[in-house]
């Protein structure tokens, strides 16, 4: 860089320049290492809340005494050590996110980052640049200096792709890309850069159902097919529901100081008997309800809901369609129009030989429901 100034005689002509010249390379070095570092520290903050919000999950602890459970987490014990891609299937709220956790805590990675991306919760148009990054002026709005992506932030660690199934085409050739060679481009870079990661996969979808209708690549499926691993829903594993309502218990209990708060037998029983389509997590929440609201120090099957309690239809099974709907739990809108609009489909299914009749039964065209069929990875029949 050269500084330079204009000497001038008294008529105001310049006789002299004086330059003053210095190297900034060392500068633009430095600059570059501040960047490289703050794009480090992005990553450890993400891994920061990451970590924090697990912690507060319950102590991050897996409640189970199933033999089926048994059976998953000896599995997952094996293949964490390796580096094997792992595919999670279940129902919503069976604990696919914090079994990956457990597989990540286990493996050889655990002292590098857990990344986790949802899928589902990125729009299209963002979720490319959030995995792979780009290269500065790579598009409008793009942030000056180029943003990594999260694969280079889960560089030696582990990148948990949630609702992989919600995952657009073309992102999905490209993942594909990803995992056969090893290394990312930045959008609009040309260098390749080697990624060191390992891949746990999510979904709640019927990934072979779409690969059949042509919305889920099927070379992709097998890529992450490698070690599939799939979460009974909690109505198929009985066993794990008085260990979960007593782990949530103490859980909550404690985090209100009330630590004397306990179940009635009749209670504990009607939850072992419930069918739970939310699975843990609606236990969970359920239990935090319980354990805030009800003022005794026993909660007794009067205070549960009544479609626990006196095993009446959940409002959305509901056949009078003048009778409100009650949301009884704050979830995520996304979640739950997608509990809502699947609930709906098998009711409208049953007993219905055509699309065309679930269409006229719910009011819509029957495009609509071929859409919403495969949205959902329902299939017809089921
Ligand atoms: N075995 C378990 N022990 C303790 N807590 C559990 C267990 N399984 C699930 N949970 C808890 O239930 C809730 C839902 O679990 P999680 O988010 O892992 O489900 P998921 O299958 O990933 O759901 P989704 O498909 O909706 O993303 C979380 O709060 C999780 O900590």
């Amino acid at each position: 860089m050269v500084v330079s100034t204009p000497i001038r005689d008294r008529a105001g002509n310049i006789v002299r320049v004086v330059n003053a010249s210095k190297d900034i390379t060392e500068l633009h070095e430095l600059e570059e290492q501040i960047r490289n570092l703050k794009e480090i520290i992005e990553g450890y903050r993400m891994q920061f809340v990451q970590l924090q919000e697990s912690q507060s999950d319950t102590d991050r602890a897996l409640i189970y005494r199933s033999k089926k459970m048994e059976d998953i987490m000896a599995l997952l014990g094996r293949v964490a050590v390796v580096d094997s891609t792992i595919l999670i299937t279940g129902e919503s709220g069976v604990g696919k996110e914090i079994l990956a956790n457990h597989v990540h805590r286990l493996s050889p990675r655990a002292d590098y980052p857990l990344i986790k991306i949802n899928c589902a919760a990125i729009p299209e148009s963002l979720l490319e640049s959030e995995l792979f990054g780009y290269e500065k002026g790579a598009f409008t709005g793009a942030q000056k200096n180029g943003k990594a992506g999260l694969f280079e932030l889960a560089d030696k660690g582990t990148l948990f792709l949630d609702e992989i199934g919600d995952m657009p085409l073309s992102v999905q050739a490209k993942l594909l890309r990803v995992l056969q060679e090893r290394e990312i481009t930045r959008i609009g870079g040309y260098n390749p850069i080697p990624v060191d990661v390992r891949i746990i996969a999510a979904t709640n979808k019927d990934l072979q159902t779409m690969v059949a209708k042509g919305t889920f690549r099927s070379d992709l499926y097998y890529r992450l097919n490698v070690i599939p691993v799939y979460i009974p829903p909690l109505r198929e594993r009985r066993e794990d529901i008085v260990p979960l309502v007593n782990k949530f218990l103490s859980h909550f209990a404690q985090k209100i100081h009330r630590n004397n708060v306990s179940l009635s037998k009749k209670a504990m029983s009607l939850l072992e008997q419930y069918d739970w389509p939310g699975n843990v997590r609606e236990l969970r929440n359920l239990i935090e309800r319980l354990v805030v609201t009800v003022e005794d120090d026993i909660i007794d099957a009067d205070d549960l809901p009544a479609h626990i309690s006196k095993g009446v239809p959940r409002p959305a099974d509901s056949p009078d369609r003048n009778e409100p709907i009650v949301v009884r739990e704050v979830l995520p809108l996304k979640q739950a129009q997608q509990i809502m609009e699947t609930q709906l489909l098998q009711l409208a299914a049953r007993d219905t030989s055509t699309l065309g009749e679930i269409a006229q039964k719910l009011m819509v065209n029957q495009s609509t429901i071929t859409r919403k069929f495969q949205k959902y990875g329902l299939q017809f029949g089921k």
